[in-house]
């Protein structure tokens, strides 16, 4: 019998890391060992390892399950008939640009399609058959993934929604992901897609190498940004159909393969381990950022990070977002500043408005690029408004970035290439760059310095001119431009 998926509140396991288990049957799961001569119930015992046997402990991933029958167990597999210009994991070819890049809202097409076919590779580094680099996708799906399963044998998958919540079906339980959330699906993980309320879309990370990790917090402390306790992973829950025809799809270096089978993958009465899959509500992210004045780089809003295999090397990816929060800083640019950045720069919106963007060009489900140096930053409209220059009403009072914004960033290490359909789909905006052309001069040398920075610099510039260097508590300090001077 079929344990039945509950419509309503999913159960989940909270934690980051850590060993779960989890049995759908009292007592499914064997005592004291993994693999005894025969399993309760009858089960079949089965390891899936996400990462090389030997790695450190640290590092080690795994999970045991215990199903009614084998993965094994299927036809043989054939390569799908696929639109593969559209689904790729390979970028050692691919295109280069110093342009900035921007994709109007990608449209969910009018004919079905679920949410493997809706795949459409964007850009990405290195290639799946090294275990390097990464992909990013867009999917835009109106079916559900009935009587068929995927297994990323690429990498994991972090799926962000923007629209259309989702029911993943995992080998090891139930995951509802709604807008605003998002999951990450560990390389080899069979899961379907089952949409909740009618047409979905949304972004993907796909990482060739590593595993998703919470960053490490350093002087933040113990505690903020993304808590482990917010992760939250499946129960055990398993469907014990036979009889049907199962398409159990396979993705191995961007080629999907078919196999059928007569059973439901989703057959695990119990497991553990701590290679699952897991969703996290980015409402439970505790930002942390300036009380004071400037603007921090973005990696202070990072949710999860994929280190890299060398200790100390930059991480793989980073997954950013730009939360809902309070703007505080004084006499300060508080968007964005202008910046050209080692790293590169993928976006996208999932609501509201970009706080760098007033152009109406940034759109919630559509994307932008920026690779490695290109500069990019605040638009024309955005600027005026934030440095006073516009009549449009520059707060310098707390003001709070609503609940109705939320943006987010893939950002690497390694240049993203970008697939050639992603360069010609009717979605790019060949205008992008004419956000920036409006930026005018405001340089007046006769204006003085430090017009508008911190005051005390403008205190020490008032008394220089005057001939006295009292400082803003009142005390007088020898020498001059002392506070310029740090
Ligand atoms: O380009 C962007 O909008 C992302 C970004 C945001 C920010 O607050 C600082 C730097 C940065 O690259
Ligand atoms: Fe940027």
């Amino acid at each position: 019998m079929a344990a039945a998926a509950a419509s309503t509140q999913l159960k989940y396991q909270s934690g980051f890391g850590n060993e779960f288990s989890s049995e759908a049957l009292p007592g499914a799961l064997p005592e004291g060992q993994n693999n005894p001569k025969t399993c309760p119930y009858g089960l079949y015992a089965e390891q899936l390892s996400g990462t090389h046997f030997t790695a450190p402990r640290v590092a080690n991933r795994r999970s045991w399950l215990y199903r009614i029958r084998p993965s094994v167990t299927h036809e043989p597999f054939h390569p799908v008939n696929f639109p593969n210009e559209s689904l790729t994991a390979d970028f050692t070819a691919g295109t280069v640009t110093p342009n900035q890049l921007r994709w109007r809202p990608f449209p969910v097409p009018p004919e079905p399609v679920d949410w493997v076919r809706g795949l459409f590779t964007l850009c990405g580094a290195g290639r799946a058959s090294t275990k390097e680099g990464f992909a990013v996708h867009v999917y835009a799906a109106n079916q559900s993934m009935d009587n068929s399963a995927l297994a990323n044998a690429d990498g994991d998958f972090l799926i962000v929604p923007q629209q259309g919540a989702l029911r993943l079906k995992t080998e090891f339980g139930l995951l509802d992901v709604a807008p605003g959330e998002i999951a990450v699906i560990p390389r080899g993980v069979r899961f379907a897609v089952v949409l909740h309320n009618g047409a979905a879309r949304g972004y993907v990370l796909e990482v060739f190498q590593g595993h998703f990790a919470l960053p490490d917090l350093g002087p933040i402390g113990a505690n903020g940004l993304a808590n482990p306790r917010d992760f939250l992973h499946p129960v055990a829950w398993y469907e014990d159909i036979e009889g049907l025809s199962y398409s159990v799809l396979h993705k191995l270096e961007g080629h999907l393969f078919v196999a059928a089978q007569s059973f439901s993958p989703f057959n695990v009465v119990a497991w553990h381990g701590n290679y699952v899959p897991y969703k996290y509500d980015l409402a439970r992210f505790c930002p942390m950022n300036a009380v004071a004045f400037d603007h921090p780089d973005p990696s202070i809003f990072t949710v999860l990070t994929v280190p890299s295999y060398t200790q100390g090397a930059p991480p793989t990816a980073d997954f950013v977002i730009f939360p809902p929060r309070w703007l505080v800083a004084e006499h300060t640019f508080r968007p964005p500043y202008y910046h050209r950045n080692c790293a590169s720069e993928f976006m996208g919106l999932i609501k509201g408005q970009y706080e760098a963007k007033q152009d109406g060009g940034f759109l919630p489900g559509g994307a932008s690029l920026h690779l490695c140096m290109t500069p990019h930053g605040p638009d024309t409209a955005t600027f005026e408004r934030a440095a006073g220059m516009a009549d449009l009403g520059a707060a310098e009072g707390p003001a709070h970035l609503g609940h109705e914004t939320l943006a987010f960033m893939f950002e690497t290490t390694a240049i993203p290439r970008i697939t050639p359909a992603a360069l010609s789909c009717p979605c790019v905006d060949r205008d992008y760059y004419k956000c920036w052309v409006g930026l005018k001069s405001h340089f007046d040398p006769t204006s003085g310095p430090n017009m508008t920075s911190h005051p005390k610099i403008q205190e020490a510039g008032a008394a220089k001119a005057t001939g006295s260097t009292a400082a803003a508590d009142g005390t007088a300090s020898a020498g001059n431009g002392s506070l310029l001077s740090g």
